[in-house]
């Protein structure tokens, strides 16, 4: 078993006990590092959705931990976890929560991915037990808060579609699956995003769909907007501008191999003919089919119309950030962290 010298911390985990059936163990083997190396941890299960959120918001206050308040309230699941958890912490009635950990045990663990988190037992706990803490940014949509981004159109489509038990049996290959039978079907509706800037400037766009980005990754390792960063206020608007299906194939080849952020240019427009445009913005409105879903962070989180804007920042236990000249705009599938 792996041990970890570490300061004694006190760490709440809060397990989703659904999500990671593909990392089965990995929790209870950090949790005994964790252990071993003298941090003080309780691990409570969730029992169904938004579970995890209300979990969170009692033990920002202590309330889990017979009034002592964790150090850091620790997301053992995917990426859904993490955003319940994230959302429960913040609303809590305390100025200064606990910080964030991450067990990442999802299918996609896209919020790992940009902190670079690390995989193996031993170092992942290290990193909860010593790491000092970031301060990263959440976006709200309507209210509801999102760590690594949110999106309207066919991405949203696909999530609110795609099945559990398939996702559980073929992990991204369902996304796959599922993007393909949307775009089968899919009606090319279109959506006006409306951006404003740090200087309040506003713009108008019109899109086939839209990922308003706080982190560069997406969908595990590709890249959607080389520049956006958690660490930094405001979002990465990315505009997909070509409507029906051969674009949306188009767009989602481009992403899966690496192309999609080379695409943007001063017009907007890739090799292909495809428009695709990242527009840095603070504050972001989008309309659309009204009552379509907005997704954030891998579920859905809100409907359209929507309004976002960034959130207050919160800690979270993660190595420093890489700069944005080291992050990569190429595409690294890399399933399983
Ligand atoms: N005990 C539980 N029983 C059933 N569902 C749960 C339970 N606890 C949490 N959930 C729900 O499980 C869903 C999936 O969780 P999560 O997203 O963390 O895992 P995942 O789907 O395996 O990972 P990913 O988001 O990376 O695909 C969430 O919507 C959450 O609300």
């Amino acid at each position: 078993m792996d041990s970890v010298a570490a300061p004694a911390r006190r760490l709440l985990v809060i397990h989703n006990p659904v999500a990671g059936r593909r990392r089965r163990g990995l929790m209870g083997r950090v949790v005994d590092a964790l252990r071993l190396g003298g941090a003080e941890v309780a691990v409570v299960e969730t029992t169904g959705p938004r579970d995890a959120e209300r979990l969170a918001t009692l033990a920002a206050t202590g309330a889990l931990t017979d009034g002592r308040i964790p150090d850091a309230v620790v997301a053992a699941g995917g990426d859904g976890t993490i955003n319940e958890v994230v959302n429960g912490l913040l609303s809590a009635p305390t100025s200064h929560p606990p910080a964030l950990g991450l067990i990442p045990l999802g299918t996609a663990n896209v919020l790992a991915a940009e902190l670079d988190l690390p995989c193996g037992v031993a170092d992942l706990a290290r990193t909860l037990a010593g790491a000092a803490p970031l301060t990263i940014h959440a976006g709200r949509a309507n209210g509801r808060l999102f760590t690594m981004m949110a999106g309207v159109g066919l991405d949203a489509h696909v999530v609110e579609g795609v099945d559990p038990a398939v996702k559980r049996r073929l992990g991204k290959g369902a996304y796959v699956l599922e993007s393909l039978a949307q775009i089968a079907r899919w009606p090319s509706p279109r959506f006006r995003v409306v951006t404003e800037d740090a200087a309040g400037r506003r713009d108008e766009h019109e899109a086939a769909s839209c990922i308003v980005a706080k982190g560069h990754f997406y969908g595990g390792r590709f890249v959607c907007a080389p520049q956006a960063r958690l660490d930094e206020g405001g979002f990465q608007v990315c505009l997909f501008q070509e409507g029906g299906r051969l674009a949306a194939l188009g767009y989602g080849a481009a992403l899966v191999t690496g192309r999609l952020a080379r695409w943007q240019d001063k017009r907007g427009n890739g090799p292909s003919g495809l428009g695709y445009r990242v527009v840095p913005a603070v504050r972001v409105h989008i309309e659309g089919p009204v009552g379509d879903p907005v997704q954030g962070d891998g579920d859905t989180i809100a409907r359209l119309p929507v309004d976002m804007e960034t959130a207050a920042p919160f800690r979270v236990l993660a190595p420093p950030l890489r700069s944005v000249s080291r992050l990569s705009s190429g595409a690294e599938p890399v399933p399983g962290r």
